[in-house]
């Protein structure tokens, strides 16, 4: 599990990590491994150009002792000092024993910035309140226009650490190299995006937050990895039958939409559910292309039984059904027009009974329920999956650029899905994860985990089906056998 720790969390480890060492250690280290880091990318550190771009804070005196360290090793360096007289004392002292220089004019310095190889963005880490400021701006545009590589120290200024929000411009880098721990920012959109592939330093803060407790000391977001998924994938055993291994029941689909139905149906049978049972309209359609389908004629409180459900993919306005499925005492998944259809008090009432509901909006859909702009939940996921499930009381699977899961009440590290392409952006790619999903509930896993590691086979089976080029959704369910061997070959 890759785990990615608050602001807060991280100078509170940091601060018990301080007092135990010499003054200077902690950026000692984070600087060695930021100059490591850039001097990989650079290749040739000797004869090339590189150009700091340093803030008021200690993320410009990384950048400074960094620079010096290349400098000492035949780098041309020269500082950008975007706030002259609060640069880091030591760290310029530094860079200018080891032959580095300060451009005086920061204002000039755009041309510099575009020309040099390397641009290391040190204006602001952890300690960055809001956008970019004003004078940072045109440095930050000439960073991604130029033709260097531009390395963030700890994070891309400009985005925020905790959220991953980008207000206004912020730092396009290639490369981030953070220290001590992963910030959510790092692992979700835009900020994500905005950080390129992430180096991780470690700078001894380990203890400190292995020994953090309560909500501060916890993790707020995390990843899952393919030894965490491995585990948690249902595996029939030998005394295993198909019922044992859970039977899921999707209630899907429309005279209208009678495909969401079929990719729900395309998604749950490789979910590791025993049997896929299917209530709905589009029974003929279903049976079609997947025979192997128990339809049922009646409505799901008599559909016979199942250990989870997946209600609304292509519903339409069939609210009855929806208020049915709610009111089985098995975890249930809703989606798409499920989502609309569902009565907040009904998801509440099973969550304080302690019946699991995963409810998989996409940012549109978040934003209806919430009654917020959609920019908003694209902006914040972070909080906005968390309103979500503390109003449900229900994990709250939001999918898009960054697929977050947020456990039920809100609490918790929410789970960010490391896996997708934008490929995936098709019609009905959702609904096969929603049937995904359910199966794996079915199987017996948790609510959040369910959906975060539908998320995470739903991600590779889109990259496997994509490999570049569009696909279409039932191409996605097509590879989740390929994804989910892929996992479980990768061993635990
Ligand atoms: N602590 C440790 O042990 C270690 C910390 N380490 C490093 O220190 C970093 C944190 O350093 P930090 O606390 O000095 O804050 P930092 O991110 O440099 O920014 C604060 C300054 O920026 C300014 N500023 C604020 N917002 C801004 C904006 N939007 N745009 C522009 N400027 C803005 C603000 O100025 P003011 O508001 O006062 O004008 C303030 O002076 C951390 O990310 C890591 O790199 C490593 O060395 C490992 C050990
Ligand atoms: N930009 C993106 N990058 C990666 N994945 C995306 C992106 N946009 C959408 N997706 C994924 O594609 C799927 C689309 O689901 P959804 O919006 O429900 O579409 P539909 O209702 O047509 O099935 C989700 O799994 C979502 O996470
Ligand atoms: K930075």
């Amino acid at each position: 599990m890759r785990t990615a720790y608050s602001v807060e969390t991280v100078r509170a480890a940091e601060r018990e990590l301080m007092a135990r060492l010499p003054e200077g250690a902690l950026m000692q280290r984070a600087a060695a491994g930021l100059a490591a880091a850039c001097a990989d990318v650079l290749g040739r550190v000797y004869g090339s150009r590189v150009v700091l771009l340093v803030g008021s804070g200690d993320n410009g005196g990384d950048a400074l002792y960094a620079g010096a360290r290349l400098a000492r090793r035949g780098a041309g360096v020269r500082a950008v000092l975007l706030a002259p007289g609060r640069a880091h004392a030591g760290g310029l002292a530094a860079l200018r024993r080891a032959g580095g220089s300060v451009v005086s004019d920061a204002g000039g310095a755009v041309g510099l910035v575009e020309q040099a190889d390397l641009v290391v963005d040190g204006i602001v880490g952890i300690g960055g309140k809001g956008g970019l400021r004003e004078a940072a701006v045109p440095l930050a545009e000439a960073a991604r226009r130029g033709r260097g590589v531009v390395v963030a120290v700890d994070l891309p200024s400009g985005v925020d650490a905790d959220t991953g929000e980008a207000r206004g411009t912020a730092v396009r880098a290639d490369v981030t190299v953070t220290f001590g721990a992963y910030k959510p920012g790092l692992l979700i959109d835009p900020g994500r995006e905005y950080a390129g592939v992430v180096r991780f330093v470690d700078i001894g803060l380990g203890r400190g937050l292995a020994g953090g407790t309560g909500p501060a000391g916890s993790p707020r977001a995390e990843a899952l990895q393919h030894a965490d998924v491995a585990r948690l994938l249902p595996v029939p055993g030998a005394e295993s039958d198909k019922y044992r291994r859970g039977v899921v029941g999707i209630a899907a689909g429309s005279a209208r939409y009678p495909g969401a139905a079929v990719l729900a149906v395309g998604g749950a049978l490789r979910g590791g559910a025993g049997a896929v049972r299917y209530v709905g309209p589009a029974g003929g359609a279903v049976l079609a292309r997947y025979p192997e389908t128990l339809v049922s004629e009646r409505g799901p409180a008599r559909a016979g039984r199942v250990q989870a459900w997946v209600v609304g993919p292509g519903a339409g306005d069939d609210a009855a059904t929806v208020g049915e499925v709610l009111a089985a005492d098995v975890p249930v998944l809703i989606d798409a027009d499920g989502l609309r259809l569902a009565e907040v008090g009904a998801v509440r009432g099973r969550g304080l009974r302690g019946v699991p509901t995963l409810m998989t909006p996409h940012a549109g859909e978040a934003a209806a329920l919430l009654g917020v702009e959609r920019e908003e939940v694209e902006s914040g996921r972070l909080a906005a999956a968390r309103e979500l499930a503390a109003r449900y009381e229900a994990a709250v699977l939001l999918k898009g650029s960054t697929t977050v899961v947020a456990e039920a009440g809100g609490g918790g590290a929410v789970r960010v899905n490391p896996t997708g392409t934008p490929w995936l952006a098709t019609a009905g790619s959702g609904d096969v994860l929603s049937g995904l999903g359910g199966s794996l509930l079915a199987a017996g896993l948790s609510a959040v985990d369910a959906g975060s590691v539908a998320a995470y086979l739903h991600g590779l089976a889109g990259r496997f089906a994509a490999e570049g080029a569009p696909v279409a959704a039932e191409d996605v369910a097509g590879r989740i056998a390929e994804a989910w061997r892929s996992v479980v070959g990768a061993g635990v």
